[in-house]
C-alpha cells in the first residue's frame, strides 16, 4: 500500500528502532502465555491433580520457583513494556520532526497560486492535527495492533497445543465477528475523510476569524461571526458525533459476540474437563487466557475507527508532501549578479485559471527610469507587477529582465535584485529595527535608521517609548497604516535592489510626507529602476513615464505632459482629483 510504503521512507534513520520496537512488542506479547501456563502448572500438580497433596507436601520448592517465575515474568513484561513504548515513541517523534521541516520548507517553497488554492486553516490543520494523528498512529494504534494479533495468536498456538476441538470451538465466533468489523470499516471510512474536511473548515473559520477581529469590531459582527463559527462548529460536532454513533450501531454485535467466547469456554470447556479430555489446569489456562482472544475482538472496532482517522489524516500530509510548485526554487547556491534593470512586457498576457486579466502588454523600461502605472481597480496593475518577481508565470508573452525571460532566469537571482512593498502590508512581530533588516539581516542600525528617515518613517520612530526597539504585535498591530505603509518602504530600499517595485505604498500617507518619500526616491543613493503604482496624479506626475491600464489592457502610455495633452483617462483622472484642492498639480508636474 503507498502510504505504508510512504511511511516506511519518510521513517528513514528510524527504521532500526521502529523495527527492534515491533520486535520488542511481538517477544513482550508472547510472554503473556507464560502466567497462564505456569498457573497450569501449578493448578494441575498443587491444587487439581490427583497427587496434588503430595506434590504440596514434597515439590514445595517447585512451587515457590514457580511462584517467583511468575512474578518475575509479569516484572520482566513491565520493563519491556517500558522500554518497546520508549522506542515507539523515539521513533514516531522523530520521524514527525522530519517530515514537520520537510513540510514546512514544502510550504514555503510553494508559489503563490498554492496559497491563492489553499486555505491558511487547512495547511495548519496538516501541520498541527494531521501530523500528530499519524505520529500518535505510529506509537500507539500500530503498536496496540501488532500486540493484540501477537497475543491472539501466542493464545490460539497455544490452546491448540492443549485441545485443538476446543479451540476451534471457541474461534467459530471469529469469522462473524470480522464481517462485522469489515462492514463497520467501509461505513465509517468516508465519515472520516467527510470529518477531516469539516476540522479543516472549522479552524479556517476560527484562523480568520481571529486575523480578521479587526474587521469584525469595526462593523460589529461579532454574532454574525459567533453563528458562522457555532455554524461549523455544530457541523463538526454532527459528523463527529455521527462516526461515533456508527460504532455505537455495531458495537452490541461485536461486544455480544466477545462476551460469547466466555460462554463457548464455559460450555464446552466444561464438558471436556467432565469428560476427562483437558485436566483443570488446562481449563484455568484457557480462562485466563480468553481474553487475549476476545479483547482483540472487543477492540476491533476502535482500532478501525482510529486506521480511518489515520488514512483521512495521512492522505492530506501526503498531498502536501507531493505538491509541486508550476514555479520552483531550487536555491541553487550561484554567485548572484546585480542586474542594471531593464525591464520588459513583450505581448504579456496573463490569466488566474480561466479569467483573462493582462492582455497584450507590452512596455519596456530602461534601467533608472521611474515608471508610475495607474488605472482603475481590479485592472491588473497588481497582476502586471507580479509577473517581474515571477510570482506567477505568464500564460503568453514574455517578461524580460535585462533582456533575459525571467523564467530563464535563477529565482533566488531575479528576487534577490527586486526590492518590493507589497499593497497589503504584512509587518512581522518584531521590532521595529529587525523588521526594517528584514531583507538584510545584517544591516547596520544607522543604516536602518536613514533609510527609515527616507521612508519618512524616522520622526515617528523615535518617538515611540523604545524607538527602533519597539516590538510591533501581529501584522504591525500598534502602527497606523500609513506608518506600517513607511516602515515596508524603509524594508523594501533597505535591501538596496535595483529594482524597486512599490505597490500602492503612499496611499495612506498624507500629502506632505508623500511628497518628503517622492524626493527621497528620486535621490536614492543607489542606481534603481523603479515601478509605482499610485492612484494619485501627485505621485505619477514625478514619473518619467506612466502607463495606464484599463481592463488588463495598456491604453495610455507617456509623461505627465504627454498624457495630460491627450486628454484620456489620465487627464480625467487628474481633473477630477483638482477640482477639489485647488489645483495642487500644474501640467508640467511642479506643485
Ligand atoms: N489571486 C487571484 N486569483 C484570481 N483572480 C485574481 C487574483 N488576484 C486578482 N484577481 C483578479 O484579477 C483582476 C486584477 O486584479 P489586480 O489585483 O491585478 O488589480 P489592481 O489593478 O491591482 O487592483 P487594485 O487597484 O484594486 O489593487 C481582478 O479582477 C481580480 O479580481
Amino acid at each position: 500500500m503507498f502510504e505504508l510504503k510512504w511511511l516506511w521512507q519518510n521513517l528513514e534513520g528510524n527504521r532500526a528502532r521502529y523495527v527492534v520496537a515491533i520486535c520488542l512488542s511481538v517477544v513482550g506479547s508472547s510472554l503473556t502465555i507464560v502466567n497462564p501456563y505456569i498457573s497450569q502448572r501449578i493448578v494441575d500438580t498443587f491444587i487439581a491433580g490427583d497427587q496434588a497433596g503430595q506434590n504440596l507436601a514434597t515439590g514445595r520448592g517447585l512451587l515457590v520457583a514457580l511462584c517467583l517465575g511468575m512474578i518475575g515474568f509479569s516484572l520482566l513484561r513491565t520493563g519491556l513494556a517500558y522500554f518497546t513504548t520508549m522506542q515507539y515513541e523515539l521513533s514516531s517523534q522523530n520521524m514527525m520532526y522530519n517530515i514537520r521541516i520537510y513540510l514546512y520548507n514544502k510550504i514555503q517553497g510553494q508559489d503563490r497560486e498554492y496559497y491563492d488554492r489553499n486555505r491558511t486553516g487547512d495547511l495548519m490543520t496538516k501541520m498541527t492535527g494531521d501530523l500528530d494523528m499519524v505520529r500518535h498512529s505510529m506509537a500507539w494504534i500500530f503498536k496496540t495492533i501488532i500486540e493484540s494479533l501477537t497475543i491472539f495468536l501466542a493464545a490460539v498456538i497455544y490452546f491448540l497445543t492443549i485441545d485443538v476441538q476446543l479451540t476451534l470451538w471457541m474461534l467459530i465466533l471469529s469469522p462473524p465477528i470480522f464481517i462485522v468489523a469489515f462492514i463497520f470499516a467501509k461505513k465509517v471510512r468516508p465519515m472520516y475523510i467527510d470529518l477531516r474536511e469539516r476540522l479543516s473548515q472549522l479552524n479556517t473559520t476560527t484562523q480568520e476569524n481571529i486575523s480578521g477581529n479587526r474587521v469584525v469590531k469595526a462593523f460589529a459582527r461579532e454574532e454574525f461571526e459567533i453563528e458562522k463559527f457555532t455554524e461549523k462548529n455544530v457541523n463538526y460536532a454532527v459528523a463527529n458525533k455521527k462516526a461515533a454513533l456508527v460504532w455505537l450501531d455495531y458495537f452490541p454485535y461485536l461486544e455480544t459476540f466477545a462476551q460469547g467466547f466466555n460462554v463457548v469456554l464455559m460450555l464446552a470447556g466444561g464438558y471436556l474437563v467432565m469428560e476427562g479430555r483437558i485436566t483443570f489446569g488446562e481449563f484455568t489456562a484457557f480462562s485466563s487466557l480468553i481474553w487475549a482472544v476476545s479483547n482483540p475482538m472487543r477492540n476491533i472496532g476502535i482500532i478501525i475507527n482510529d486506521i480511518q482517522r489515520f488514512f483521512a489524516s495521512l492522505s492530506k500530509i501526503i498531498d502536501l508532501y507531493y505538491a509541486r510548485p508550476a514555479i520552483v526554487n531550487d536555491h541553487n547556491q550561484i554567485e548572484q549578479r546585480r542586474y542594471e534593470g531593464r525591464i520588459e512586457f513583450d505581448h504579456v498576457r496573463f490569466k488566474y485559471d480561466s479569467a483573462t486579466v493582462l492582455d497584450d502588454v507590452s512596455f519596456t523600461i530602461e534601467p533608472g527610469e521611474t515608471i508610475a502605472i495607474m488605472g482603475a481597480t481590479g485592472s491588473g496593475k497588481t497582476s502586471l507587477i507580479n509577473l517581474i518577481p515571477r510570482f506567477y508565470d505568464v500564460a503568453g508573452g514574455r517578461v524580460l529582465v535585462d533582456g533575459r525571460d525571467v523564467r530563464e532566469l535563477e529565482l533566488d537571482e531575479l528576487r534577490g535584485n527586486i526590492g518590493m512593498a507589497t499593497q497589503d502590508v504584512l509587518l512581522f512581530s518584531d521590532t521595529i529595527d529587525g523588521n526594517i533588516a528584514y531583507g538584510d539581516p545584517e544591516l547596520p542600525e544607522e543604516d536602518a535608521k536613514s533609510f527609515a528617515a527616507l521612508a519618512a518613517a524616522h520622526d515617528f520612530i523615535v518617538k515611540m517609548p523604545e524607538g527602533y526597539d519597539t516590538v510591533v504585535g501581529e501584522r504591525g498591530v500598534g502602527l497606523s497604516g500609513g506608518q506600517k505603509q513607511r516602515i515596508a518602504l524603509a524594508r523594501a530600499l533597505a535591501v538596496r535592489r535595483p529594482i524597486l517595485i512599490l505597490d500602492d505604498t503612499t496611499s495612506a500617507v498624507d500629502l506632505e510626507t508623500e511628497e518628503h518619500i517622492q524626493r527621497s526616491l528620486r535621490e536614492l543613493e543607489y542606481p534603481c529602476t523603479k515601478i509605482i503604482i499610485a492612484q494619485r496624479v501627485s505621485t505619477t506626475a514625478q514619473a518619467d513615464r506612466i502607463l495606464i491600464l484599463e481592463g488588463g489592457r495598456l491604453i495610455e502610455e507617456g509623461t505627465h505632459a504627454e498624457l495630460l495633452a491627450k486628454r484620456g483617462y489620465y487627464y480625467d483622472v487628474f481633473m477630477l482629483q483638482n477640482e477639489g484642492i485647488g489645483r495642487q498639480v500644474t501640467e508640467s508636474g511642479q506643485e
